[in-house]
């Protein structure tokens, strides 16, 4: 085959791989509207307002409930935990390991966001404790992937990020290796990795790194929409990524900064439609 022709057919696949990626997404967005999952945050004081909205965007039923106490009543009754360290205390932190172990238990999955996770020694081991109780996806920006797979205190500046997304394609592949989770890493182009095959999701705008939380919020997304497609997390990972970034772009077109793009992501989050995915969903196998 010449040149020319094995280029026109790289191009003609990489193609039908993308449209087959935007109706995935489409397809597991649906899902969520019709079986509005109940998902279990224990995430972080400042995320939780925009975390709970991002889930009621999409017919999602957020429920922030953390007591311990709690737990043996109520997380038998959830579709999916979130465990998010942001605001980390020891008593939080005791709440989120048995919740987890139950999860585990009942075979309902849970996801992890290890905020700042290279910033101290107490918040490093108490992110390495909760990876070892199999988190079903893991999802940080490039700093906090970087700190788990070395398992090493790093270079972060808090809860921002100092490296790169595609600079930790490397460590997200391997910490997925380790822990069996499938990985995520935001930034400019969100990555995802089961250790094998690595997908990009190119939406968003650099703007939604000025609003607090939004990666929190896309990782409770996430688990909404592994909550309803359990056996495929790398697909609904991709897919709630994208979709994030979708309303990021959507919100963008009239924001004057980021305050009125993150009330318009909410607004485009719920007003996204079958034509908006398929005409602006960018997920391309990476690897
Ligand atoms: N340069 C960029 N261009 C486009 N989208 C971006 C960019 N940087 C971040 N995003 C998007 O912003 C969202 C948050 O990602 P980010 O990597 O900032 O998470 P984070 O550091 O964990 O945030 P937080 O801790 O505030 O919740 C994601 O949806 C991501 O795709
Ligand atoms: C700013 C901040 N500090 C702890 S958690 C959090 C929200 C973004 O991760
Ligand atoms: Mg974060």
């Amino acid at each position: 085959m010449e040149k020319t022709e094995q280029n026109q057919e790289k191009n003609y696949n990489q193609q039908t791989q993308s449209q087959e990626w935007s109706e995935k997404t489409n397809d597991i967005l649906s899902k969520v509207r019709q079986k509005t999952p109940l998902i279990q945050c224990i995430t972080n004081y400042v995320s939780m307002d925009l975390a709970a909205n991002t889930l009621l965007a999409v017919g999602a039923s957020p429920a922030m409930l953390h007591a311990l106490e709690e737990i043996p009543d109520f997380t038998p009754q959830i579709d999916a935990l979130y465990i998010n360290v942001g605001t980390l205390s020891s008593t939080v932190l005791q709440a989120m390991k048995v919740a987890a172990e139950l999860a585990v238990d009942l075979g309902k999955p849970w996801i992890f966001d290890p905020v700042a996770a290279g910033c101290s020694g107490f918040r490093l081991r108490a992110c390495l404790d909760l990876l070892l109780l199999k988190p079903t996806v893991v999802r940080g920006n490039g700093s906090e992937i970087i700190a788990l797979s070395r398992a090493s205190l790093g270079d972060t500046k808090g809860a921002d990020s100092v490296h790169e997304s595609m600079d930790a394609i490397e460590a997200a592949k391997s910490l997925a290796q380790a822990t069996g989770a499938i990985v995520a890493v935001t930034g400019a182009v969100d990555i995802v990795t089961d250790g094998k095959q690595v997908i990009g999701a190119n939406n968003g705008v650099q703007m939604m790194q000025k609003i607090t939380a939004t990666g929190c919020s896309v990782t409770a997304l996430i688990a909404a929409f592994v909550a309803v497609d359990p056996t495929h997390p790398i697909e609904a990972a991709a897919a709630a990524l994208s979709v994030f970034g979708i309303a990021g772009e959507l919100g963008m077109k009239d924001a004057k900064g980021p305050a009125s793009l993150r009330v318009n992501l909410i607004d485009s989050l719920h007003g996204l439609d079958q034509v908006s995915i398929l005409q602006h969903a960018k997920i391309t196998p990476l690897s």
